[in-house]
């Protein structure tokens, strides 16, 4: 087994004086805006228009810095029976946030960042203004819109988010599926105790189902429609990190088949980069119907398609099973069965690269960026009993699907290996990991 080594760039922190913090917080500050100066970039701001930090290499660490040391600050700053409040409270954003878009408020007030009243957005959203009132209140609160003046709402740098389709879907999906379901977390704990059958879940007690969510979900055209569309942004900036922690190129002449590929939007991506690659999706029927309408003309030639399900034998012979954000969905069992789907079709030299996020250990990752993988890990349990998993957990699975697996990890969890440093991004950062077959069975060396 090879891996690159896991960074521990700060710890999440329990420890420090207020002064010691707010210190911390400062020179930070300086540092993003002295470089934000010296290449004659604006500072962020709330302004609907601010186009927030850059993704820049140089200032990740002091930003790391300013996000780790900035909340710990705010966690003392606030009574220990306030925090728990707002932990708990954060139900009411959430929902909050759902009513926002439902009822189209980011698409009536105007972009540029004009002002409007409460009655004039209710009249035209169709609304009870009392009602959208309090929601824009709570949002406003956290930073989401602003009132500008007392019951006047502009947008802001992340309300106008909202404007997009999208972050629309993301949400209300969310909120439709997820939300329901999370609330059924501890009852579903008490009813199936430790069974991590997909379809003994939070969300088979909180959508009142027997079905597993891919066969509920997939009954409910709007609903995968949305699905889809949520799953485009991140499949936009998870690509900007695929991108560069795996070189595409080299993959040359290559057949890669991409196992449950939705409608294709990553391996479309991945085309554009390695211009010789040849591109199979497989999916459910619905799935590959959209992926073949969505195919940008200029790819067509080298994209194929097949209706399979990857928990059948693989019948196609290929150099790169490629699978993303399809492992998490599953539950261990399962995983090693879809792996042991691929294994017989391997030829020799043939790979398996996943992409997903590597779970940190504790404590490796500063807390906000640690917290996207554990907020995922949790809707995958809600979902289907899945998770996010750790190098190792990875490891397990592919060792119980085949001795032979060697795992090896691409790029470090957080950050492209070139750097060595950080991205901070809030959206998901995936790894590639690499199986390939050996002759030997070493399963004596192996955990
Ligand atoms: C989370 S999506 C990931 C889609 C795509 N790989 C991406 O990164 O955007 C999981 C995909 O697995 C597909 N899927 C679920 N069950 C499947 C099965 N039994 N056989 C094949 N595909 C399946 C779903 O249709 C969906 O497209």
């Amino acid at each position: 087994m090879t891996t690159e080594p896991v960074p521990r760039s700060r710890h999440m922190i329990t420890a420090g004086s207020l002064v010691e913090l707010a210190v911390e917080v400062s020179t930070a500050a300086i540092s993003i805006s002295q470089h934000l100066r010296s290449k004659s970039l604006n500072e962020p701001d709330f302004s609907s228009t601010s186009l927030g930090l850059p993704e820049d290499p140089e200032i990740q660490d002091a930003r790391e810095s300013l996000l780790v040391a900035s909340k710990a600050l705010t966690v003392l700053a606030t009574d220990p029976l306030a925090h728990l409040r707002e932990v708990f409270l954060a139900y009411a954003e959430s929902s909050a946030l759902r009513v926002a878009v439902e009822w189209k408020v980011a698409h009536i007030l105007s972009a540029d960042g004009a002002s409007m009243p409460i009655s004039e957005l209710a009249e035209k959203a169709g609304a009870d203004e009392h009602k959208l009132l309090t929601a824009m209140r709570l949002l406003a609160n956290s930073y989401v819109f602003a009132e500008v003046e007392p019951k006047v709402f502009a947008h802001n740098c992340s309300s106008i988010r909202l404007r997009e389709r999208p972050i629309e879907c993301f949400i209300t999906y969310c909120m439709d599926v997820v939300y329901h379901a999370s609330g059924k977390y501890s009852e579903s704990m008490r009813k199936y105790g430790s069974s991590d059958k997909p379809n003994e879940t939070p969300f088979n007690l909180g959508l009142s189902t027997d079905k597993t969510f891919w066969e509920w979900v997939y009954e409910q055209p709007e609903l995968c429609e949305r699905f889809n569309e949520c799953m485009k942004p991140m499949g936009e900036s998870s690509y900007a990190r695929l991108r560069t922690v795996f070189p595409w190129k080299s993959l040359g002449d290559a057949l890669l088949i991409d196992i449950g590929g939705g409608n294709g939007h990553i391996t479309h991506q991945i085309a554009e980069e390695a211009p010789e690659l040849r591109v199979m999706i497989q999916d459910l029927d619905q799935a590959i119907d959209e992926a073949k309408e969505l195919c940008p003309d200029s790819l067509k030639p080298r994209f194929s398609y097949l209706v399979h399900n990857f928990f059948e034998i693989q019948p196609v012979v290929a150099d790169v099973y490629f699978m993303r954000m399809v492992l998490h969905f599953l539950n261990d069992e399962d995983c090693i069965k879809v792996l042991q789907c691929i294994v017989p079709a391997m030829k020799p030299g043939a790979r398996i690269l996943i992409a997903e996020s590597v779970f940190p250990p504790p404590g490796a990752l500063p807390n906000p960026r640690h917290k996207y993988v554990i907020n995922m890990s949790w809707i995958m349990a809600t979902l289907l009993n899945a998770k996010e998993r750790t190098f190792e957990e990875f490891q397990k699975i592919f060792y119980a699907a085949d001795k032979r697996f060697e795992l090896k990890q691409w790029g470090e969890p957080g950050g492209p290996p070139s750097s060595g440093k950080s991205s901070l991004q809030s959206t998901p950062l995936p790894q590639i990991l690499e199986a390939t077959l050996t002759n030997n069975d070493s399963s004596e060396t192996k955990p």
